[in-house]
């Protein structure tokens, strides 16, 4: 019997001013996938480990097998599947959860299959389950955590995906308070309107921090991680989100904004040896706000998803 495992990593998404256009992939925290090549035609999740049982199994449900038909589709093919899924990423947290499963299955379906796509080719069957699951068709966690680095996504129709460099020593500390907050519902408190003021501050800070991938600048990058489309009007739904941006600014951070969604909050930083620093001084504030706190350190993955030898 033909089976593989994948491994996805999970993601930063808009990266401040990046809004749907630029995401980040992480180190070690993500979601594995394990498949079986059926001999019948049919898509079956058999099971879900690490979800506290609040995922569906349904395959027009999950992630894992909506991303693998899109796939079998395109490709006008009756393989069938069963799919045994490991979350490794806190569900509703900003990390990007429901695109590492879909990643991980379609890297898998893909070697199963003999590989008939490059992996740049996957994104769009990762784009109809992130739609399926948050109810927009947004790219910038599953582009990252295919490709790995820091990618911008130019356009969606087609899908236009450039992969930027990675500054050597850029790192991350992600802060993840104790509660959830669905996409669905971080998205319905934007504007559909963008003053014209604010879509030039918002371009300049978006060339900027690209700007400074490619330079290696990292003052110029701390200077573009600035947003006012989404962060002003999801900062309400984030307790204490601007006490703990003026404390991560303080301890040196290069900038700090809303992983995805939320709750989740990323903090740039060059190097690692402040990463502490920036745990201990969140977890003082979210304490006196009686949230707990998980707290990450990561590289840059530069990998994006593959294959897990067994
Ligand atoms: N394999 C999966 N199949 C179906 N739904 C999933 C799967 N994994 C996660 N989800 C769900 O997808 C929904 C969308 O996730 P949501 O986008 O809110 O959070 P996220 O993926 O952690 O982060 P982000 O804000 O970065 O997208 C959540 O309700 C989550 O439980
Ligand atoms: N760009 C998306 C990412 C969701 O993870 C948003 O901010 O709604």
């Amino acid at each position: 019997m033909k089976r593989v495992k994948a491994f996805a990593p999970a993601t930063v998404a808009n990266v401040s001013c990046g809004f749907d256009i630029l995401g980040f992939a992480l180190d070690s925290l993500g979601d594995t996938v394990e498949l079986v090549a059926k001999e019948s035609p049919g898509l079956t999740v058999k099971s879900i480990k690490g979800d506290g049982g609040k995922l569906p199994l349904e395959e027009d449900k999950n992630t894992c097998s909506i991303a693998i038909q899109a796939m079998l589709d395109a490709m006008g093919s009756k393989q069938g599947f069963d799919i045994y899924l490991e979350k490794g990423l806190p569900l509703g947290s900003g990390m990007g959860s429901s695109a590492a499963s879909a990643v991980a299955a379609l890297v898998a379906a893909n070697e199963l299959l003999g590989n008939p796509f490059d992996k740049k080719d996957l994104l769009p069957f990762a784009i109809v389950a992130e739609k399926a699951a948050c109810g927009a068709a947004h790219a910038d966690n599953v582009a990252p955590s295919l490709l790995g680095g820091f990618v911008l996504i130019r356009d969606y129709f087609p899908p236009d995906v450039i992969k930027l460099p990675v500054p050597e020593g850029l790192c991350c500390t992600l802060l993840h308070p104790h509660y959830q907050l669905n996409t669905s519902d971080s998205r319905s408190v934007l504007r559909e309107r963008i003053p014209l003021k604010d879509a030039i501050t918002q371009s300049g800070n978006v060339a900027g921090l690209i700007a400074g991938l490619f330079q290696s600048d990292f003052e110029l990058i701390s200077r573009s991680l600035k947003d006012v489309i989404a962060e002003p009007y999801r900062a309400s739904l984030l307790p204490g989100f601007e006490t703990v941006k003026s404390a991560m600014l303080r301890a040196g951070a290069l900038g700090m904004g809303i992983s995805g969604s939320g709750p989740t909050l990323f903090v740039l930083s060059k190097g690692a040896h402040l990463h502490e620093k920036f745990g201990s001084e969140a977890k003082k504030i979210y304490d006196q706000l009686g949230l707990g706190l998980d707290m990450y350190f990561s590289k840059i993955n530069t990998q994006g998803g593959g294959l897990i030898q067994s």
